[in-house]
């Protein structure tokens, strides 16, 4: 099944900087392959296949040690192929699950066993259909026996309005791409800083400071310079709260496909010392998802 959709970069460059030993690629995805595992009917995109092993290159080609798989859109509640990807690769991968409220604890323990450490609660209206709130606090007190946490996915005009449901998890919860905010605005425009607010008012709630690909007016020709400042200032504001991802294969992306090898060169800017990088990319994933050791 192939798409009009871009595909993910085929030749990333070798990144000139060398992250970490152990560092983790906190936000990215695998797609099917559709013929194994389909797409989900309600979907709003239909990407082309970007498999485990497709991943699992780019993790050794980036100098990356761990995967953490995020359940995307458009293959729904049917987690099959991120968890298969966690079975194929054990210890290096954990991953994060898309439910139903009706979710059984059986279900839950079994995604457990499988390496899945959080659930995902998407709010961006032209990815999924609105879920009421009820549902999103059944499955964060259905998942809190598990210690796991709830990762979020909004874009900045509904961070007032989404606020008063973020508050009443108690668990970690991290917001993919720093709320998505208006990178022209500048970093001292209100709907940033009331995102700094919101993580500086809550102890509990992280970000990760990636994609300026799908942020930058600027683009790859200028680094994604624009975006910087806004990932600089999490991450120096909140290093112990921070992660980092490829975002791989990146959905939708319009404009143009990142060289994954140009995303990773950005990361010593936004994390200018190597103690900042060990936490972004070692310290912080490594707490919030294999923390529990081997526990499958
Ligand atoms: O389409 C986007 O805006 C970007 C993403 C899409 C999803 O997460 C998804 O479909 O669940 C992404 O950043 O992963």
């Amino acid at each position: 099944m192939s798409t009009d959709l871009l595909n993910y970069h085929p030749a990333p460059r070798t990144p000139a900087f060398v992250a970490p030993v152990g560092a983790v690629d906190a936000h990215c995805h695998v797609f099917g392959p559709a013929a194994e595992f389909p797409f989900a009917g309600e979907r709003k995109y239909t990407p082309n296949d970007a498999g485990k092993a497709a991943l699992f290159a780019l993790r050794d080609h980036l100098g990356f040690s761990r995967n953490v798989i995020v359940q995307a859109s458009c293959h729904g509640k049917d987690n099959a192929a991120m968890v298969d990807a966690l079975a194929s690769a054990g210890e290096l991968a954990r991953g994060v699950a898309v439910v139903d409220k009706s979710i059984s604890v059986t279900e839950l323990q079994s995604m457990d066993r499988a390496g899945v450490r959080a659930v995902r609660f998407n709010f961006v209206k032209r990815l999924v259909d609105t879920t009421p709130w009820a549902d999103f606090l059944a499955i964060a007190a259905k998942i809190e026996p598990l210690g796991w946490h709830i990762v979020v996915y909004f874009e900045a005009p509904d961070l007032a309005e989404l606020t008063p449901l973020l508050q009443q998890f108690n668990c970690p919860v991290v917001i993919d791409h720093m709320g998505r905010p208006d990178i022209a605005a500048g970093v001292d425009a209100d709907g940033f800083q009331a995102f700094i607010a919101l993580l500086q008012d809550h102890p509990n709630m992280w970000t990760k400071v990636s994609c300026p690909e799908r942020l930058s007016d600027l683009g790859p020709a200028a680094d994604y310079a624009d975006v910087v400042p806004f990932a600089r200032t999490l991450v120096e504001r909140f290093p112990d709260r921070v992660l980092w991802g490829t975002d791989w294969p990146h959905p939708n992306m319009t404009s143009h496909m990142p060289d994954d090898g140009q995303l990773v060169d950005v990361i010593p800017q936004i994390a200018p010392t190597a103690d900042l990088q060990q936490q972004l990319l070692v310290d912080n994933p490594m707490r919030l998802y294999w923390s529990d050791g081997a526990s499958r």
